[in-house]
């Protein structure tokens, strides 16, 4: 039997992934994987057991054995769980999402989380968002979008998204921070931002979340169709 289809979205932080992926998973009625979040609550989980962020050997174990669960509720939110405790809107900072860059670096720290990523794919299809999913983790995708944006706009709709949630930030120092982590995630020796070669790249600078939605349905429709 075939496996499940797979759409990958992978670009820089504030590009839009989430945003898109969680809307076309609901259009289409697929599962949907949020990488990222795996990599934000190592992060927490190394803060919890202070293990340093650039402790591969003492982050293995932790990543290979970490208790999280994601809980779908009945109003359709999805609620983060790491040891028993709600790490929902915690692991949506700054500074944690520093951190997960930090350990996301480091390559067995990746391989230990290979399998957790890749046993999201089910019935009738997964959406996956990330930096990796088209390249390493499903590079099979019947589809694959690498979003992007400059980081000045990236840097402006996390200020948005952030002042919404009542939350007082520097747009100085956003830019400074989403620069520093599209470098380190640029430049990792292992599984490196970077569009997959059979890649649709989409640069939604000048584009509205509808208009970016609208691009991504008509290709998907397209691979979809063709594959
Ligand atoms: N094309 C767009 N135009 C304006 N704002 C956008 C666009 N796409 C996403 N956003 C907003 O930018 C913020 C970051 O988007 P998000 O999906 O979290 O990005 P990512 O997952 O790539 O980090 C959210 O508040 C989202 O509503
Ligand atoms: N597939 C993935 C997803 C995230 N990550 C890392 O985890 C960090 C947080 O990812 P995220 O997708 O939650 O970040 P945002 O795009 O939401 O800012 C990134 O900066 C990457 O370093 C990764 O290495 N590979």
């Amino acid at each position: 039997m075939q496996a499940a289809p797979v759409i990958t979205i992978d670009g820089p932080s504030g590009a839009g992934k989430g945003t898109i992926s969680a809307m076309l998973a609901e259009k289409l009625g697929w599962h949907f994987l949020d990488s990222g979040a795996i990599y934000r609550v190592l992060a927490v989980a190394s803060l919890h057991h202070q293990i340093d962020a650039t402790d591969e050997m003492g982050l293995i174990p932790l990543a290979s054995s970490l208790d999280v669960s994601f809980e779908t509720q009945s109003d359709g939110v999805t609620r983060i769980i790491l040891e028993g405790e709600d790490v929902t809107d915690s692991i949506r900072t700054e500074e944690v999402g520093a951190v997960a860059s930090q350990v996301a670096s480091l390559p067995r720290v990746r391989e230990a989380l290979l399998r957790r990523q890749r046993a999201f794919r089910d019935e009738p299809g997964l959406v996956a968002d990330g930096r990796d999913m088209g390249t390493v983790v499903f590079p099979g995708a019947q589809a694959k979008i690498f979003l992007t944006a400059s980081a000045e706009e990236r840097a402006m709709r996390r200020f948005n998204q952030l002042k919404d949630k009542g939350l007082d930030v520097s747009i100085e120092r956003l830019l400074t921070d989403i620069q520093a982590r599209d470098e380190r995630d640029t430049n990792r020796s292992v599984a490196p931002l970077m569009p997959a070669e059979d890649a649709l790249v989409l640069d939604s600078t000048h584009m509205s979340i509808s208009q970016v939605l609208e691009a991504v349905m008509q290709y998907v429709q397209e691979q979809l169709h063709n594959k």
